[in-house]
């Protein structure tokens, strides 16, 4: 597993537009290297800006859309027209405005969906998903995503992961029903840390003070039990893309010059 590595921008536009201009390279080189690429998206106030920098971007030209497998970390467990839902903002943000092939967008279900209202049905599937896009070099029922974008929250969670959660403690399932989360909406989906460390590189992307306490516990050490975005690692490179405001309460360690 990789070694955190740190990069903090001046403030939150920056970090958006850093990032999007990052994924482009990453993703044409990955293309360029094997032909496609696959990338997990995050929900969140930075996911979605990113995505949005992205679509704003000449460079996302750059990019072959017709060859990206997209997949998200996690899903708020709501209607598929609910304007909560991950899946729904990243469409408006991106997805919306790019030629994406519809067979390689592979979204969570939502609670309206072919599985009703049952988060245990649409997790499962999800894994049954993730096991159909896995290739005999990914060793396992999980793809080897190349890039695996994650936001946080102010107590740690990462995906929905929260801190003392049933889906902290999972060791076997890559993607589990989330119930009772301390943020709403309180039921969702997520992929576990096992299934996010089959990534090759994990990109950790927050902004604001209000995240400040988070990373630096993660980056500090930090039991991923307590705070589950210590557990968040790729296994190439896990790279934490932040804002001054969320790199404020961090060690000398980890104070790498403002860009
Ligand atoms: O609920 C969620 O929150 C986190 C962090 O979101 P933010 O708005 O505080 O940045 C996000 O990573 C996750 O995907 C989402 O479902």
């Amino acid at each position: 597993m990789s070694a955190p590595e740190v990069v903090v921008h001046a403030g939150p536009e920056l970090l958006a537009a850093a990032v999007a201009a990052r994924l482009v390279t990453r993703l044409v080189d990955v293309q360029a290297a094997k032909g496609s690429a696959s990338l997990v998206l995050t929900g969140g106030g930075t996911g979605i800006a990113i995505l949005k920098q992205l679509r704003d971007s000449p460079a996302r030209d750059a990019i072959d859309w017709s060859r990206l497998d997209l997949y998200w970390g996690d899903e708020r467990f709501v209607p598929a027209d609910d304007d909560e839902r991950n899946e729904k903002q990243a469409r408006e943000a991106l997805l919306d405005h790019v030629p994406v092939d519809p067979a390689r967008v592979h979204a969570m279900a939502a609670s309206d969906g072919p599985f009703g209202d049952d988060p245990d049905a649409a997790a499962a599937d999800y894994a049954r998903v993730l096991a159909q896009r896995a290739q005999p070099e990914d060793h396992g029922n999980v793809p080897t995503f190349d890039v695996t974008l994650l936001g946080l929250g102010g107590e740690g969670h990462t995906a929905s992961v929260f801190p003392e959660s049933p889906a902290v403690y999972e060791t076997e399932r890559p993607v589990v029903p989330v119930r009772n989360c301390p943020k709403p909406p309180p039921t969702r989906v997520s992929l576990t840390l096992p299934a996010i460390r089959r990534s090759a590189e994990v990109w950790l992307v927050t902004t604001g003070e209000a995240k400040a306490d988070a990373v630096a516990l993660a980056l500090a050490g930090a039991g991923e039990v307590q705070i589950p975005v210590a557990g968040a690692r790729g296994r190439r490179r896990t790279l934490w893309l932040l804002d001054r405001a969320a790199a404020g309460k961090l060690s000398k360690v980890y104070q790498p010059p403002v860009g």
